[in-house]
């Protein structure tokens, strides 16, 4: 999600932190927050004679008092997950390693069980820390909501993202699922050729020497699902990509749960600078996409459907012939902008972050890379990789999963939040509280997977060499279950796996070696998600390593 989320993803006043935003970022904010109400509360000297020096500690004092009454009331009458006892304003932050918050989450769960709470800020958070409860909170119908937060609503609030009537959410998933299907069955694979065959000759560009690929999987993931949305792709340098870096970029920020915006509602309403720079982005964002609908409208040929926009325009052709009101209210030309953008958004970041582990891994593990190598070779050849192909390779299949798990790229997912008061696990969950699932906990634990800290990708073959069936792994789910589970996991997959097959057939990865190189590290840094800290790598072609 979230990029959005890191997709953008997308979230609250309170508390979720957007695909993508840094942790440490979050909690760094709310220390200054807390600085400037600590300075607010500071007595400007109080006049000879007056109560202050006594009424304003005794107030404090009281407030403190009740504060921890309330989270008593919570924990023991209302019954809402135990957690770790919070401190007014930051609740639990200071508890939460920044660098480290996945161990953080599963150290809390071990202590205080796998449903625990914590609170982010004055946010009752909830935690949930197992395959079993996850699905059967995530399944099930009272945690399909996505937390409420004024500056994402305000990017997105025409999409499904944001939308909280189950009715329109159906109509939106349904148009979804169709834009996504038009995409799959045309030339995704074409595209993502195109992509990598760019890619590799901007490695060989780097002569053997060191390089940090960061930049250049950016520009290929977002080329990748800007291709899949709107039908275009860039060249480093483009004027039009700058325009969708620098409106993307402030949409981030602006989807910060600590934005001024989300922090202090009367921002919302009178007019301000952060205000200004929300609709700024907004503007230029809806101004291209617009202008990107305009022109498919009048290019578009029926029968061919280049791009999630022709595909949503030929739902909205038939449902005009159909008369199909219910669905063309959905269908405005905003909706539809917004709905793919969102894809765009959420899609980008976490295809960029899966080919940043898929290298580092590459590199680090050499073993692995000869078998996916040697798969490769005589799987296919010299001819150009295809989509076909994923059913094929096993291996390659088995080492894109291992990824997916060792790393937990999508360390918390997207954040859920309760559709009304249930209970979950025998614990009262108040109707808006927000809901994480800790999917490192759940790639890592030791009851349900051998060794969870070795990467091995033969943990899901058999011995034939084949794929084992996904059900021997019921607690696998690297895009997470239930109704919000993730929409473009066949694009990722197929994305990942046919990139990698393109890669990884023409060249060789390993860690930069000699006096002073560079050696990465497979520790991740928190943002959102679990990213890989910034590394070189050298990329050499695996032919002139033959010849
Ligand atoms: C390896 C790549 C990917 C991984 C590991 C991944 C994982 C996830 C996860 C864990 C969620 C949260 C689901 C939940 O809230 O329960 C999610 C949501 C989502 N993902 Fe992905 N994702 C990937 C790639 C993509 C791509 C390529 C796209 C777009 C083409 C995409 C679009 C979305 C969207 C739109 C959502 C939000 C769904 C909703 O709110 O209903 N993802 N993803």
């Amino acid at each position: 999600m979230d990029s959005a989320s890191q997709l953008l993803l997308l979230h609250p006043t309170s508390v979720i932190l957007p695909y993508g935003h840094s942790f440490e970022n979050f909690t760094l904010n709310l220390y200054d927050m807390l600085s400037i109400k600590t300075t607010a509360l500071q007595p400007v000297s109080a006049p000879h004679g007056s109560m202050a020096p006594i009424l304003i500690p005794l107030m404090i004092v009281v407030s403190i008092i009740v504060y921890y009454c309330q989270e008593w009331m919570e924990f023991n009458v209302d019954k809402v997950p135990l957690g770790p006892t919070s401190l007014p304003f930051i609740g639990n932050v200071l508890q939460l390693k920044s660098k480290a918050l996945h161990l953080s989450l599963t150290d809390m769960a071990a202590k205080f069980g796998n449903v625990f709470s914590m609170k982010l800020g004055r946010q009752r958070v909830v935690v949930l820390n197992d395959a079993q409860t996850v699905k059967t909170a995530y399944n099930g119908p009272n945690f399909t909501n996505r937390p409420s937060v004024f500056s994402i609503e305000f990017f997105v609030s025409k999409g499904f993202m944001a939308c909280q009537k189950k009715h329109d959410f159906r109509i939106h998933t349904k148009l979804m699922k169709h834009a996504f299907q038009a995409v799959t069955y045309t030339s995704l694979g074409d595209k993502l050729v195109e992509e990598a065959m760019d890619l590799i000759n901007q490695f060989d560009s780097y002569n053997g020497d060191a390089f940090n690929p960061r930049e250049d999987l950016n520009l290929v993931s977002l080329n990748i699902l800007h291709n899949i949305a709107f039908g275009k792709r860039y060249q480093k340098g483009d004027t039009e990509l700058h325009e969708i870096f620098d409106y993307s970029s402030r949409i981030m920020k602006g989807v910060s749960p600590v934005h001024p915006v989300n922090l202090i509602p009367w921002l919302q309403r009178y007019p301000n600078p952060w205000m200004k720079d929300l609709s700024d982005a907004r503007d230029k964002r809806d101004n291209m996409l617009l202008r990107f609908y305009e022109e498919h409208k009048e290019t578009y040929v029926e029968g061919e459907i280049r791009d999630m926009v022709d595909a949503l325009i030929k739902v909205e052709q038939d449902a005009e012939e159909a008369g199909d009101m219910e669905t063309l209210r959905l269908l405005s030309p905003l909706h539809i902008i917004t709905n793919i953008w969102t894809i765009f958004f959420a899609g980008t970041d976490t295809i960029h972050n899966a080919l940043l582990w898929v290298l580092l891994y590459m590199a680090v593990f050499p073993e692995v890379q000869r078998k996916v190598q040697e798969e490769i070779d005589r799987v296919i050849g010299d001819r150009t990789p295809c989509l076909e192909d994923e059913q094929t390779l096993p291996y390659l299949c088995a080492t894109f999963y291992e990824t997916l798990r060792f790393s937990c790229l999508s360390l918390l997912g997207v954040p859920h939040a309760a559709v009304c008061d249930t209970t979950l696990n025998g614990y009262h969950i108040p109707a808006g509280t927000q809901v994480l699932a800790n999917f490192w906990a759940i790639n890592h634990d030791e009851t349900t997977w051998d060794n969870p800290s070795e990467f091995r990708p033969e943990r899901f073959l058999n011995d034939n060499g084949q794929l084992r069936n996904m059900k021997d792994f019921p607690h696998f789910m690297p895009f997470s279950t239930g109704r919000r589970a993730c929409l473009g996991k066949n694009i990722g997959k197929s994305g990942i796996i046919v990139l990698s097959a393109c890669l990884l057939q023409k060249l060789n990865i390993a860690v930069p070696t000699g006096e002073g190189a560079k050696q990465p590290t497979l520790e991740p840094e928190v943002h959102f998600d679990l990213v890989p800290k910034q590394y070189d790598i050298v990329v050499t072609r695996r032919d002139s390593m033959r010849s």
